[in-house]
């Protein structure tokens, strides 16, 4: 059909018409949803607001733009911008509209109580996270404690102590692997350490360690790919929709970065399969080989609903991912600060030469023994501090109580309530620093953990966050210590005398931003070393 000349003038009349209505919907929508945001800005500002009373930045207390500017747009950075608050607001501060941000070790207690006191994790820390349905992030008290329970059992004490063996194991076979490096270039320490807690708690979680210690070199890791995975944190935060993408993963991982790929095969595939086992194994009743971290879960009280296999799989990867970066952290630091500081590293050997230990000995005195030796456990302590676990706040609600704060700013008594429900949080890189506690905070001192008879210094010890606290604390605090113990003692006495720095400096161990974890300058190429 031959179009006239009238049509044609028409159909443009008409397309332009299409596209102004279009932009027209458009920019009533923006507009409706910037009148939106001033006016929500508004109230947050206004007297009506719940926490209008608590101290703080203007602009924070109005949106969450500067967490937004901080986090995303520059990168784990508003810890940093906290901390500066809490220099000139004082010890409570408005961090953002929803969240208060404490910086007085006296009112920890308070905000991770225990003992029947509910405590709620804040819904927007937990956004961030890729593992929802887990306990690390579950929002509500009493979910928390039902998901919790099965685990703490598996990580107690007692449970611990019968793993000692292998520990022991594991840490003369990373002594091996290093000493095996002996005149050859340098590597990073820090990804030789997350290969030694990944063999030990997937060896323990699952019953068959990924070997990473057995394998030649020190690539694929662990690190790597949580390390990725953290660095989304933020961003999900403020889009937490994206993460629901990361189930789709499975289909393409053959088409990953090796790392990444490593990550979703473990989640999506190897775990679940584990489980799935795992499931038709107590069908059966046949015993497993050795216990597993699923047992207790499939064995509990739970809900049916809470024993799906990839919530499993969640609560399995969770417990994977936390409990290698934090502590290979901290023996990366320890290590740094012994190597950098020679009479710290010969004080610590001579008390393990006195304690019973041989020399190149690969049989160490029992745990139970090495956490008697007062300067090791000082190092110890002192690495955790410095290493700091999770650098960013962890944030805790009472969804049954108002609290109150109590204390002392510029001289004058001060006080606030923090209204039920809101979040308030302490972060360990701010609290690791409080002068008070800690003089000279910045420098690696052992001894300040120590009294003139030795003893550990009950004052200093509370200042010491790294676990967090209360009942939401970390669930294998056993397992860590146990591995930094036993860890620390071989590589002392049979390692780090022939080990040498290369090209690292106390940068290279410097909270500088964090993705939950700290993080050190983006130029740094973590702890460098060779072997003599
Ligand atoms: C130096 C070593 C470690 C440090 C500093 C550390 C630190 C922490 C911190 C601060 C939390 C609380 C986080 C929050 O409040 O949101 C936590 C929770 C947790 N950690 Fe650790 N952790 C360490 C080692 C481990 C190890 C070895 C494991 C694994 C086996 C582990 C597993 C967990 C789990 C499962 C949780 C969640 C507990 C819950 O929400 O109930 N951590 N850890």
């Amino acid at each position: 059909m031959v179009s006239t000349g009238n049509n044609s003038l028409e159909d443009s009349i008409w397309g332009v018409y299409g596209v102004l209505t279009t932009w027209n919907t458009l920019l009533s929508i923006a507009a409706t949803w910037a009148a939106y945001k001033i006016l929500q800005a508004a109230y947050n500002l206004s007297p009506l607001h719940p926490l209008s009373h608590i101290p703080g930045p203007r602009l924070a207390a109005a949106s969450y733009l500067p967490e937004l500017y901080w986090d995303v747009v520059c990168g784990g950075r508003y810890t940093r911008q906290i901390r500066d608050m809490h220099r000139i607001y004082g010890p409570i501060v408005r961090i953002n509209p929803s969240e208060v941000h404490c910086d007085d070790v006296d009112f920890s207690d308070e905000i991770y109580a225990v003992g029947g006191r509910k405590r709620g994790k804040s819904a927007r820390q937990v956004d961030g996270l890729v593992l929802i349905h887990t306990g690390f992030g579950t929002v509500d008290h009493d979910l928390h404690r039902l998901r919790r329970a099965p685990l703490a059992k598996f990580f107690s004490r007692s449970m611990i102590a019968r793993l000692e063996p292998e520990i022991q194991a594991l840490a003369q076979t990373l002594c091996d692997k290093l000493l095996a490096q002996s005149g050859k270039e340098a590597f990073d320490l820090t990804v030789a350490y997350s290969c030694f807690t990944t063999d030990a708690i997937s060896g323990y979680a699952f019953g068959q360690s990924l070997g990473y210690l057995t394998r030649e070199g020190w690539y694929p890791n662990f690190r790597n790919p949580t390390i990725a995975a953290l660095k989304l944190v933020y961003v999900l935060r403020f889009l937490p929709f994206l993460k629901h993408l990361a189930s789709s993963a499975a289909w393409v991982v053959d088409y990953l970065p090796e790392d990444v790929g490593l990550v979703v095969r473990n989640l999506q595939i190897d775990l679940p399969k584990k489980i799935d086992a795992m499931k038709a194994d107590l069908n059966t009743d046949k015993v497993p080989e050795r216990p597993t971290i699923f047992a207790p879960m499939l064995e509990s009280t739970l809900p049916e609903r809470e024993q799906g296999t990839s919530r499993l799989a969640k609560e399995a990867f969770a417990v994977l991912s936390a409990g290698t970066e934090t502590t290979s952290w901290a023996l990366a630091v320890i290590t740094y600060h012994l190597l950098e500081k020679p009479h710290l590293l010969e004080k610590l050997r001579r008390e393990l030469l006195e304690a019973g230990a041989g020399k190149e000995s690969r049989q160490l005195p029992a745990w139970t023994e090495l956490e008697k030796l007062p300067f090791l456990g000082a190092v110890i302590q002192e690495g955790l501090r410095l290493s700091y676990g999770v650098a960013t706040r962890t944030a805790r609600s009472a969804p049954g109580e108002t609290l109150l704060y109590r204390g002392e700013w510029n001289k004058k008594a001060i006080e606030y309530t923090i209204p039920r429900g809101y979040a308030i949080g302490m972060s360990a890189a701010i609290m690791h620093h409080d002068e008070k506690v800690f003089p000279d905070s910045h420098a690696f001192i052992p001894e300040r953990w120590l009294d003139s008879r030795n003893q550990r210094r009950k004052e200093v010890e509370r200042g010491l966050f790294s676990f967090s606290r209360g009942s939401r604390q970390c669930i294998a605090i056993n397992l860590a210590y146990c591995e930094l113990y036993l860890g620390l003692a071989a590589l002392a006495l049979r390692v780090l005398p022939r080990m040498r720095l290369f090209k690292t400096t106390e940068e290279d161990v410097t909270w500088d931003y964090d993705i939950l974890v700290p993080m050190t300058k983006r130029s740094s190429k973590d702890v460098r070393v060779t072997i003599d």
